[in-house]
């Protein structure tokens, strides 16, 4: 069964065009990980879906409806990347004042516990620590028991401990039954909790697959040398020369070196490091982009 439902979406802020044609589908039971930069369109895409914003063009369906009606958004728990919490009213306030919109709501106890909030219950949220207020505005999402929750990058400022405690809570949501869609920056967020990945660059859906597909796509490698020739190399998924150093972008860099070595390339100053997510997703977007200046 379809939760929600994107079909080449597009969306415009003026002159820019942060979704481009977007297509996603999340089906019941599915934890979906929206993975992608900054800028990339992620939170436009969710704001969609949740009726927060309105599509310029394609259509767009929540739970059997139109996002933008109050009736589908029912049974969905949302928490957007920024929140705002009353300052003055404690945890457990807060708590039960959502709660209250609800007809079968998790209980208090069980809820915070599920969050490490127990011993904040009392606590004013202008108080809490940051970390504190994002897990305490993540747990908010499932007090009603949703069909499916929407997450915009969750984890972000909270420290290790947080982090896995709200992953524990996000997988204990989903082993039940519950459908997640959540967008991180962080492959490893993305590897802890889905077994989906839509990875979204520049407004565009890059890749939609596995978690070790797109772990091989984004665990590309950057080889830069400095080479008078260079013979065509196995494994290269991209070239780029920049400042006399030629840079080789590949998912093996342990087999390009030895290949370049078997192929007698009189190379120097060789360097291998990890590109960035940023780069990665560069490399899958290398057929839109002007070809990099030869130096
Ligand atoms: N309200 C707005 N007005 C104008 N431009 C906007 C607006 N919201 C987003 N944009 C632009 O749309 C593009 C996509 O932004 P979006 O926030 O969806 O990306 P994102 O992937 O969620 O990024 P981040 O990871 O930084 O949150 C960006 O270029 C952004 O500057």
């Amino acid at each position: 069964m379809i939760l929600a439902h994107a079909e080449q979406v597009s969306r415009r802020y003026g002159e820019v065009l942060a979704l481009d044609r977007v297509d996603l589908t999340v089906r019941a039971g599915e934890l979906v990980g929206l993975l992608g930069p900054n800028g990339a369109g992620k939170s436009t895409l969710l704001n969609l879906l949740v009726g927060l914003r309105r599509p310029t063009a394609g259509r767009v369906e929540l739970l059997g409806g139109d996002p933008r009606d109050p009736a589908s958004r029912r049974q969905l728990g949302v928490t957007p990347q920024e929140t705002g919490l009353p300052g003055t009213l404690r945890v457990g306030e807060v708590v039960d004042f959502v709660s209250a919109h609800f007809p079968d709501p998790v209980p208090r106890g069980e809820l915070l516990d599920r969050f490490g909030l127990t011993d904040q219950v009392r606590r004013q949220t202008g108080g809490l620590s940051g970390g504190q207020r994002r897990r305490l505005a993540v747990a908010l999402a499932f007090v009603g028991r949703p069909r499916l929750v929407v997450l915009d990058e969750p984890t972000t400022g909270l420290d290790v401990e947080a982090r896995h405690t709200l992953w524990e809570a996000v997988r204990g949501f989903h082993a039940e039954g519950g459908t997640v869609l959540l967008s991180s920056h962080y492959l490893e967020e993305v590897e802890a909790l889905a077994q989906r990945v839509v990875v979204i660059g520049r407004g565009r859906v890059l890749a939609d697959d596995s978690v070790a597909a797109i772990r091989g796509i984004v665990g590309v490698r950057r080889v830069s040398l400095v080479a008078d020739d260079l013979p065509r190399l196995p494994g290269v998924v991209a070239t780029e020369h920049a400042e006399g150093r030629t840079h080789l972008l590949t998912t093996d860099a342990d087999q390009l070196v030895r290949d370049l070595v078997t192929a007698g390339v009189a190379f120097r100053d060789l360097e291998v490091r990890p590109t960035s997510l940023e780069e990665a997703f560069l490399t899958l977007t290398a057929d839109d982009r002007p070809a990099p200046t030869p130096a």
